[in-house]
């Protein structure tokens, strides 16, 4: 970047997580739309929140009507709103924050930008695994119904693509267990990566 002199804080990573009295994560949630990203992701940050966590959940449509309200559904403006989401979120996780993120992010390309942007040791990739089937039998919001008219164009698993996770940190089969189990199995896995590992050299 030309003329822009990026500087350092004087607070720390490690002083940071010490007074937050946990480990930052970004727990990406990917699927196709109405795989179950939101209901899941709303229940783990509230699940997190009252365990005493500092946790923020960024979810795609409440991202797309602010931050990237200039944004639609083409490779290019997904990648886009990828790449901002990525910025944000490490902003969140260098200020102590566990995030969660619920974005069909359907390119394995720019999931992986993501990780590298963030940090591939602060990133678990969870796949919100449900069939198209049974995607378009919920269609929660009614756009399976209009994209399969023509009514909206580039639709993830209509008329563009998703490419699902090759070695995702955790697969949740939505189509084949009640919310109950996937969530169990999501904050199982969430929690032990949260705990703080201690490093009192660092922090000084
Ligand atoms: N063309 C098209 N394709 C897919 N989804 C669409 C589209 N148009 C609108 N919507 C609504 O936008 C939500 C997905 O936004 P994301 O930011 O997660 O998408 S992406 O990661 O940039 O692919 C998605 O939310 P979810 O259903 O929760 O996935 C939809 O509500
Ligand atoms: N195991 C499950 N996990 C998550 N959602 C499930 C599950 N089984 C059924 N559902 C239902 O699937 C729908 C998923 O919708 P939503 O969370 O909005 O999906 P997305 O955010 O991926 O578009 C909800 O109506 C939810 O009740």
């Amino acid at each position: 970047m030309q003329n822009i002199y990026p500087f350092e804080s004087k607070v720390c990573y490690e002083q940071r997580k010490q007074l937050m009295q946990q480990e930052p994560r970004l727990v990406w949630l990917t699927g196709l739309s109405g795989s179950g990203k939101s209901t899941l992701a709303l229940r783990l940050e509230h699940h997190l929140f009252h365990l005493g966590y500092k946790v923020f959940l960024l979810d795609g449509d409440n991202i797309r009507n602010g931050l990237c309200q200039d944004l639609g559904f083409t490779a290019q403006d997904r990648k886009e709103n990828m790449r901002r989401v990525a910025e944000v979120a490490n902003l969140m996780l260098e200020s102590g924050l566990v995030v969660i993120c619920a974005f069909i992010s359907p390119y394995a390309s720019e999931r992986a930008l993501v990780k590298e942007i963030v940090g591939p040791q602060r990133f678990a990739e969870v796949y919100i695994n449900c069939s198209l089937q049974v995607c378009e039998q919920r269609d929660t919001k009614g756009l399976y119904a209009k994209a399969q008219q023509g009514l909206i164009q580039n639709f993830t698993g209509i008329s563009a693509p998703y490419e699902a996770p090759q070695q995702p940190d955790l697969i949740l089969k939505t189509d084949q267990e009640p919310i109950e189990d996937s969530l169990h199995k999501l904050i199982t896995f969430v929690k032990p990566q949260l705990r703080l590992k201690q490093n009192m050299k660092a922090a000084m």
